[in-house]
């Protein structure tokens, strides 16, 4: 029987905890892995399927089954085993209410891996469900590039063969002597099929998590007020004094942020023109894709606006800069959320 501290939990059971929890049981030797549901149907279903998950490598492929999960209920388990190795694939907002119920399962002995857009989730756990630094879990935070959806409760589809993942220990520097205890998380997420994952360094993933989330800040917000898809923001001239004056303001953050100041990393990555051959080339990459706060937006559910331009606005009032351009952009997404969207209509 493997050890506790070599099984895993994933918690965030839709496209991307789906699809890294058939990567792990998909390793020659697999760790358990524990699907933790917050729902009574959710749980039942997978219960129904004799806790199994599909994947399909595109709509038309061959469904791949995995079995060999074991899977918990939220609300129901009275359970306090320790949980070592925890991936979260929850939307950014839902984060904190998600590790709520299990909190008491995790601490220093814990690694938690977070498989998610935007940037603040960490700030957020640490005041809310870990305010004690020296019981803390260690941090790694995962960039996915890879499309998928489920087609139902218990089956993803990978949209592609050719996305990857960049995944890194959080502030590694400062964690040093506690990075030991998340190789083993580290190692089976690098050698899973299909998640494509190369490994980073601290320095290298913080650089790649603002990239991206300049490419988010510029698509997501836009594809979502105007119900287009990734293309068009491109495509759309009357767009670009927009981008342009999103990306000063995201330039302008970047260059200034503290945290940068210890790291090995050139500021003059994240000039504005730098930062806008980021945003076309992830235009060009996922041109047909309707993005995630579209989607989001058209089937009602909470955006991750806070957490992409709603990060920039935070960190631009701790440093002084006016980002007015991200702040009226959150501010649409956020009353067109409120209205509804218009689902279905496309
Ligand atoms: N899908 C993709 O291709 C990509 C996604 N990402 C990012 O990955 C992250 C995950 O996205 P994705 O998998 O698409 O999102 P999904 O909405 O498919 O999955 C999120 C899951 O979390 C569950 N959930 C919500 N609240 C809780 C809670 N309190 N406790 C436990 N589970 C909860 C949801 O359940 P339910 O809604 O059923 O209640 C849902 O099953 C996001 O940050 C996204 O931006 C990044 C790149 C690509
Ligand atoms: C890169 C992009 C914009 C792809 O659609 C994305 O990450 C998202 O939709 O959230």
């Amino acid at each position: 029987m493997a050890s506790p501290s070599h099984s895993v939990h994933i918690i965030g059971l839709g496209s991307i905890g789906s699809f890294v929890a058939h990567s792990l049981r998909s390793l020659p030797t697999p760790p358990p892995v524990t699907l933790l549901a917050h729902r009574p149907a959710l749980y039942q279903e997978f219960a129904s399927r004799g806790w199994k998950l599909g994947l399909r490598l595109t709509e038309d492929g061959p469904l791949q089954e995995k079995a060999g999960f074991s899977g918990e209920l939220l609300a129901k388990t009275a359970s306090t085993d320790p949980i070592h190795n925890l991936i979260v694939a929850v939307k950014a907002p839902a984060t904190v209410s998600a590790l709520e119920p299990i909190k008491h399962r995790l601490g220093r002995h814990s690694t938690i891996c977070l498989f998610q857009n935007g940037m603040g989730q960490i700030d957020d756990l640490n005041e809310r469900i870990f305010p004690d630094a020296s019981t803390r879990p260690t941090y790694m935070f995962g960039i996915m590039r890879h499309g998928v959806y489920m087609r139902s409760p218990t089956e993803a589809i990978l949209a592609g063969s050719s996305g990857t993942a960049s995944l890194g220990i959080v502030d590694s520097e400062s964690q040093e002597s506690r990075t030991s205890q998340a190789e083993f998380l580290m190692d089976i997420l690098i050698r899973a099929p299909c998640l494509h994952c190369e490994r980073v360094q601290w320095a290298d993933l913080l650089q790649a998590q603002l990239f991206k989330l300049a490419a988010n800040c510029v698509l997501n917000p836009l594809t979502a007020i105007l119900d287009v898809r990734n293309g068009s923001i491109k495509e759309n001239s009357g767009l670009w004094p927009l981008h342009e004056r999103l990306l000063q303001e995201i330039s302008a953050v970047f260059r200034n942020l503290p945290e940068l100041r210890s790291l090995p990393i050139d500021r003059d990555l994240f000039s504005v023109s730098s930062l806008q051959s980021v945003v076309s080339d992830t235009i060009d990459k996922t041109a047909q894709n309707s993005s995630s706060m579209r989607e989001d937006m058209r089937k009602g559910r909470a955006t991750e606006i806070e957490y992409i331009n709603g990060w920039i606005l935070r960190r631009g009032k701790e440093l002084g800069i006016n980002c007015e351009t991200n702040a009226s952009l959150t501010q649409l997404v956020l009353a067109k959320s409120r209205i509804g969207s218009n689902a279905g209509a496309r």
